[in-house]
């Protein structure tokens, strides 16, 4: 699949001075690397690709997982986002853990037509929080901690007519799943709120950074309702940029935390190609019913153990 790419235009510096003058980050490009996880057809790689080029386009290989790496500029940040489009209907098993323990961020994502994928994030924010935290989870672990960057994202609200799940539902699970963000979106009829789903993760990882727990007491802001929308889109540019497209190959890259690098990289600035791919193999495992609830009870367990330690 070809998608075009925009014309990349890079600020250049044009001496120390300037750079100096316009700010002592100015050169620094921070990474922010983020998962996106959902069922099948939630429109996962629709986001991802909409982010990039701006373009909505309709259909996508299911077999691909991807890694995508997109450079620009948020609050005057100079950002590479480097995206990890999951393949949703994966049957085989995969290290689902490494590849969250590869990310910085999250991106939880439902269709508002399909209640299941809607239930399904519940689970998948366990598995974050469990991830991340290499298996120290305690009962209250699935919701309330707030101190992981994860947004919680409704899509395809165009659908009015096939909704299964309120704006109000999606905004209260958020918060009750410790998100720190919720936005319903249409990837199909918005650029600006996909923008805003990137940006502000950004922001909330920059935040939680900064400082650990600073969004724990917070609402989860919700900036996607169409009133809301226009106020919440950062000022900051989103036309400088370069676009990269990598194999997710390196699975050993994911352990290390190492990213797994760019093999066709911008195509010669005439679009992306979604290489051939690995297999649509992703978390499947531990998204089963069964694997899910052995995992809740080894949490239980390890967190009563450490309880009991400690008395
Ligand atoms: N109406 C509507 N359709 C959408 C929207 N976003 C995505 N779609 C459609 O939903 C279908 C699935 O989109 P994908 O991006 O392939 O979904 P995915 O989550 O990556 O799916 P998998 O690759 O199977 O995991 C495609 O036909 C898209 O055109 C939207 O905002 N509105």
């Amino acid at each position: 699949m070809k998608v075009t790419q925009q014309t990349t235009t890079k600020t250049k510096m044009s001496s120390p001075i300037l750079r100096k003058l316009s700010g002592s980050n100015s050169n620094k490009t921070r990474t922010l690397r983020i998962i996106i996880l959902g069922q099948g057809a939630v429109g996962k790689s629709a986001l991802t690709v909409r982010y990039i080029t701006r373009k909505f386009i309709g259909d996508y290989d299911p077999t691909l997982e991807q890694v995508y790496s997109f450079q620009t500029v948020v609050d005057n940040d100079h950002v590479m986002f480097e995206i990890l489009d999951t393949a949703g209907q994966d049957e085989e098993h995969m290290k689902l853990e490494e590849n969250i323990r590869w990310a910085d961020g999250f991106i939880l994502m439902y269709s508002i037509t399909d209640r299941v994928s809607f239930e399904e994030c519940a689970r998948m924010k366990f598995l974050i929080n469990f991830s991340k935290r290499q298996r120290k989870v305690s009962t209250g672990a699935l919701a309330q901690s707030r101190d992981l960057p994860v947004v919680l994202v409704g899509n395809k609200s165009d659908l009015t007519f096939e909704r299964m799940v309120s704006f109000e539902e999606g905004e209260k699970f958020s918060f009750e799943i410790g998100c720190t963000n919720f936005h319903e979106i249409s990837v199909r009829e918005s650029y600006e709120s996909v923008r805003c789903v990137f940006e502000n993760l950004y922001r909330d990882w920059k935040s939680l950074r900064k400082s650990p727990g600073s969004l724990r007491r917070h609402l989860p802001s919700v900036t996607s309702r169409p009133r809301e929308r226009a106020a919440t889109v950062s000022s900051s540019s989103s036309e400088d940029f370069d676009i990269g497209v990598s194999q997710f190959k390196a699975r050993r890259g994911a352990m290390t935390g190492t990213v797994p690098q760019t093999t066709d990289v911008v195509n010669g600035g005439n679009g992306i190609v979604k290489n051939n791919s690995i297999s649509r193999r992703f978390y499947n495992r531990v998204f089963r019913k069964d694997s899910f609830l052995q995992l809740q009870e080894d949490a239980l367990e390890s967190s009563a153990n450490s309880t009991s330690s400690d008395e």
